[in-house]
């Protein structure tokens, strides 16, 4: 039995992940998991001293993705609703993997298989990808102060992990439909009709899994 469709739109810092998952879940009326930005406490001082600071803001982003999945993804995937989120479990170990080091990688690698092995993983991903110059245009429009310490290295360095960890997820898990989107060519903000081939992408894949289901 396939379960309802869990989308995640992911992609690095400043894609548009949040901005899409938005504008679908209104059109196609889907609830939507969004992550909470403003209230973590470690991002200013883990842009300023990554080294320091990045096993704290890994486990803080760890365990509130954790929860947030555990109390609303479980309960929508159990209720057959198909359900979208602006993240997928797995960018937890994406920036993990960059940040930490030696005995704390390990531990949290640990932590991280605990906590998520027996979470559902979305079974359609949308993966807005973009050329290091619009992802900065992005970021700096949006204007959060504790990015502005973030170096362009790191941020290329994350790109280049993202398409890694697609094509791993891609060939580790066949069943899993990725919608790759090239972000400096498509400009679901300003393009209606670009947009909306988003979308119907998406509600007929829904709509073929929602039968299977
Ligand atoms: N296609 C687009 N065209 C123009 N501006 C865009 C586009 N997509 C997103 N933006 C703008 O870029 C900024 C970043 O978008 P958004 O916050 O959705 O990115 P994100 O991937 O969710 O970021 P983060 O990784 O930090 O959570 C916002 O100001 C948004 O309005
Ligand atoms: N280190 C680290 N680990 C994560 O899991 C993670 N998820 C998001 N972010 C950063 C990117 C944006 O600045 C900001 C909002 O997405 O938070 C992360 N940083």
């Amino acid at each position: 039995m396939t379960q309802p469709p869990f989308i995640a739109v992911e992609g690095p810092i400043g894609a548009g992940k949040t901005t899409l998952s938005s504008m679908l879940a209104e059109e196609l009326n889907l609830p939507i998991i969004k992550e909470i930005v403003e209230e973590n406490p470690f991002l200013g001082k883990f842009y300023d001293n990554i080294d320091e600071w990045s096993f704290q803001l890994e486990m803080f982003f760890l365990c509130n993705r954790y929860k947030q999945l555990e109390d609303t993804g479980v309960q929508y995937i159990s209720q057959n609703q198909p359900v979208i989120s602006d993240y997928h479990i797995y960018k937890n170990m994406i920036f993990a993997e960059r940040t930490l080091k030696g005995v704390k990688r390990d531990k949290y690698r640990q932590i991280y298989h605990v906590l998520t092995d027996d979470l559902p993983k979305p079974d359609i991903i949308i993966y807005i990808r973009a050329s290091l110059d619009t992802l900065l245009a992005r970021i700096e429009k949006r204007g959060r102060v504790f990015e502005e310490a973030m170096d362009t290295a790191y941020l290329e360095q994350l790109m280049a992990d993202y398409d890694e960890a697609m094509a791993s997820i891609a060939l580790s898990e066949p069943e899993t439909k990725i919608i790759t989107i090239d972000g400096d060519i498509i400009d679901f903000v300003e393009n209606r009709e670009q947009f909306h081939t988003i979308a119907s992408q998406l509600k007929e894949l829904i709509h073929e899994r929602i039968q299977h289901t």
